[in-house]
């Protein structure tokens, strides 16, 4: 339990709007009270025990819903304190006359963006990883990004951190006995016994950070661009994909400018799919101008390309598409609904398309799909996925690198201790306080 008595918070939990049912959540030492107050009953309900029940304005006395409501005792909760959950009608009116009769109880507050999971990190209900995954699974919009969300929040992640942690203070213990007693008739080589459990830990943690970014491109999705020249048929293609009409097409060569971004799951994996301007010299104006530039801007950034071409334009390809195709580019012809291929270029692998008959849109999607597989699929040991994380354990590495190399004991240790102190951020067991604000900002309002 924290030190100071913290304010009673309480936020709508659920989505916003009209809905079946909508859950207000209070947590905080008023809690109980404020049940108490809305249900004009001072003998509180059964802990964990959904109870049917009458809520009304304390002040005016005016008939609010009829609720189911439920109380978590602390610290046996989601936030560790003293929890209630009203499970209302999810009308507006509802929502808002139970909302604006809790907030003119005494020492009740609204919660900030984030603060229920931040008191249970701070009750110690949660590590910061199992944290930022409820926040990863309340955004997973996909099968894949769910389950590696659920595996962080059970902890998986924060556990191999911990354990690496603990093998530091292990070999720390070691160093230290190795200074205080180095003059004694100690067997020989202490720090002999250390080196190897050092080093080996810093390999674990090159292999964990040497993971091609899977992990944080999960949360974030696997960008592909399509690029191609213009009336390539890039915007039908976009469209085809996303099933809906996303990005203007027209016969007009350069139609496109902005860069226009579509969500997609392809076989359980979040992709951000983007449309681009076409590629020409001869841009028609300025503006077409700087739709090119983004457009290139784009494709080199892209975890994958698709290179449209019209095939009806063939034996003869765009020069400046050529120009992109690498290894991480499949390449379409598209419209083959108004031309007979006799030269399909097989050295490029084409997938041959028409946006507008939907013909090879399926074999492009299993060709995109495993594209995805290959960047995104986690394995079985918990992956990397945050920045954040990222940062701190090339630090911990580093000083692992550095307690190796260092000609002192004494130094030895030192840099052991930065390097434990580097993990314990990561979970959130040292020096936090001003992290905190940064992390929790990111989520919404009732988590
Ligand atoms: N017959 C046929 N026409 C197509 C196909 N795909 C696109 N088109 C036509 O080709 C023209 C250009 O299509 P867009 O999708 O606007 O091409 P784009 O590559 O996005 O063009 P820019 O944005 O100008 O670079 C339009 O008239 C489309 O209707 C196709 O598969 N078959
Ligand atoms: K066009
Ligand atoms: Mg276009």
């Amino acid at each position: 339990m924290p030190a100071f008595t913290s304010a009673t918070i309480f936020a709508l939990a659920t989505a916003p709007g009209r809905s079946g049912v909508a859950v207000v959540r209070i947590s905080g030492p008023e809690a109980g009270s404020a049940l108490a107050a809305l249900t004009g009953r001072p003998l509180p309900p059964p802990p964990r025990r959904a109870v049917l029940s009458q809520l009304r304005n304390p002040r005016s006395g005016d008939a609010l819903d009829d609720a189911l409501v439920l109380r978590f005792t602390g610290p046996a909760s989601f936030t560790g304190e003293d929890v209630v959950e009203l499970h209302l009608h999810g009308g507006r009116a509802v929502v808002s006359g139970v909302i604006e009769a809790l907030g003119d109880l005494p020492g009740l507050r609204l919660a900030e963006p984030g603060e229920f999971t931040r008191r249970a990190f701070e009750n110690g209900k949660l590590d910061l990883t199992e944290a930022e995954a409820v926040a990863d699974l309340i955004d997973a919009e996909t099968t894949a990004q769910r389950r590696q969300a659920l595996r962080q929040m059970e902890g998986a992640l924060g556990r191999l951190y911990d354990g690496w942690r603990e093998r530091l203070t292990r070999a720390l213990a070691h160093i230290e006995a190795d200074i205080d007693f180095a003059d004694e008739d100690l067997p020989g080589g202490v720090a002999d016994a250390v080196r190897p459990v050092v080093a080996a830990l810093a390999s674990e943690i090159t292999a964990h950070l040497d993971d091609g970014g899977r992990g944080e491109r999960l949360r974030e999705g696997l960008h592909i661009a399509i690029v191609g020249a213009p009336n390539a048929g890039k915007s039908s293609l976009l469209n085809a994909l996303a099933r809906r009409d996303a990005a203007i097409v027209s016969a007009r060569a350069g139609t496109t400018r902005d860069v226009i971004e579509v969500h997609l799951d392809l076989g359980g994996y979040p992709v951000v799919l983007a449309d681009t301007a076409g590629l020409r010299e001869a841009a028609a104006d300025e503006v077409e101008e700087e739709g090119i530039r983004r457009a290139r801007d784009r494709a080199a950034r892209a975890d994958v390309k698709v290179a449209v071409f019209d095939a009806t334009t063939l034996p003869v390809l765009d020069a400046a598409t050529l120009a992109l195709i690498d290894r991480d580019t499949v390449v379409v012809f598209n419209k083959i609904d108004l031309a007979v291929v006799t030269d399909p270029r097989p050295d490029l692998a084409p997938v041959m398309v028409s946006a507008h008959s939907g013909a090879g849109l399926k074999e492009l999607e299993e060709r995109l799909t495993a594209f995805s597989a290959d960047r995104l699929a986690i394995g079985s040991a918990p992956s990397l996925t945050r920045a954040r994380h990222r940062a701190a354990l090339a630090e911990c590495r580093e000083s692992l690198i550095r307690a190796l190399e260092a000609p002192l004991p004494e130094l030895a240790a030192e840099d052991v201790r930065l390097a434990s102190r580097a993990l314990g951020r990561i979970t959130g067991r040292v020096d936090v306080e001003d992290l905190l604000d940064v992390i929790f900002r990111d989520f919404c309002i009732g988590k």
